[in-house]
């Protein structure tokens, strides 16, 4: 799906890590919005902008992604994660034109031991979550026929994210202490654009049918801890010129005190998507290798 075919993806999340990894993949396709045109804090601005692209189709990228500060800030929060996409889910049922909102896996408890299935029970236990479950539950409610991707721990070679931390900090801190009792899927924001691009190009097919709306799960294969994915990083930047810190100390949730409580085990089983989509994202080891390359080469936006 190109211009030639004059399909206008229209892609909310400015600058956010999303978004960019969208108009890097597909500039000619996507027109990405964000503030001060299209603001959840001024619910006015949504329909505003909507009405002003008349897009082919509409993803969802932002949100409220900072995940302390939302125990603090709960209504711009709530604003951002499920009041803004219910609008939108609304305005793309009434204009016939397919949606695509993002959540993530702090939806759940982490207690479930195993990866969670998008049929297993949510149970956030951070403000971001609980403002990210109500969110799926509006859009749903909302627009049926939305598809609800659920991704976790998204890193990339551009924006704020975990893995540029820890490149910064081993870069000036010889010493590093990392949570080593988390898990999770490490998702690369390339990855996930090009899933993103994939499902829409399949809902705004002739043969979309209906009943392709719903939940699905879309993180990077495999799975590690932040002390994993935080040494693995730090690996890959050896090639690069970085010295490897002299230590990187595993620690235990406890040791890393945050107002926010993250899920132990938030890994996410992606057969759905699989099975229907034909979706899979790649390793995340070798997509993090890659990250890593473009932080240094320059490549990344
Ligand atoms: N980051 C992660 O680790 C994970 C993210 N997700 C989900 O994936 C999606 C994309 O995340 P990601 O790209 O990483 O997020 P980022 O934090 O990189 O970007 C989010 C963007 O949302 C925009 N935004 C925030 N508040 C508002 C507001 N009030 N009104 C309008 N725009 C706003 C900001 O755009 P602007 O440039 O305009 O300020 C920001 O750039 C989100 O739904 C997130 O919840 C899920 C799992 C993991
Ligand atoms: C910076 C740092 C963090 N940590 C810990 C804190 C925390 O338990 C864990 C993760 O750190 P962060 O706060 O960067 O990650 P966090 O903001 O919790 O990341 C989450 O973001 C939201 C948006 C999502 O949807 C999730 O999927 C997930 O990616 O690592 C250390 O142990 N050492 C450090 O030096």
């Amino acid at each position: 799906m190109t211009e030639n075919n004059q399909q206008k993806i229209l892609v909310t999340g400015g600058s956010g890590q999303l978004a960019t990894s969208l108009r890097k993949r597909a500039p000619g396709e996507v027109i990405i919005i964000g503030r001060p045109e299209f603001d959840f804090d001024r619910p006015k601005s949504i329909l505003e902008a909507l009405a002003r692209y008349r897009p082919s189709a509409v993803v969802n990228a932002a949100a409220w992604t900072a995940v302390d500060l939302a125990e603090s800030h709960e209504a711009e929060a709530k604003a951002a994660n499920q009041t803004g996409p219910e609008i939108i889910a609304r305005y793309c049922r009434e204009a016939r034109v397919p949606f695509i909102h993002v959540s993530t896996d702090y939806v759940f408890s982490g207690d479930k031991g195993a990866p969670y299935q998008e049929t297993d029970p949510i149970a956030p236990c951070t403000v971001y979550g609980r403002t990210k479950a109500d969110g799926e539950a509006a859009v749903m409610a909302a627009n049926p026929e939305s598809v609800i991707l659920r991704t976790s721990w998204v890193y990339a070679p551009h924006g704020k994210n975990f893995v540029r931390t820890m490149l910064n900090a081993g870069a000036k801190n010889p010493r590093l202490k990392v949570v080593a009792d988390q898990r999770g899927n490490p998702t690369n924001a390339d990855d996930l654009a090009e899933a993103v691009l994939e499902i829409m190009h399949r809902l705004l097919s002739k043969e979309q049918g209906d009943a392709l709306g719903g939940i699905y799960h879309a993180a990077g294969t495999g799975e590690t801890t932040w002390h994993g994915l935080a040494v693995a990083a730090l690996e890959d930047a050896v090639s690069h010129g970085q010295p490897f810190p002299e230590e990187v100390t595993p620690i235990a949730t406890e040791d890393w005190p945050t107002p926010a409580k993250r899920p132990m085990d938030s890994r996410l089983s992606c057969q759905k998507l699989k099975e229907v989509f034909g979706v899979e994202l790649p390793d995340w080891r070798v997509s993090l290798k890659r990250a890593v390359g473009e932080v240094f080469t320059g490549k990344s936006v």
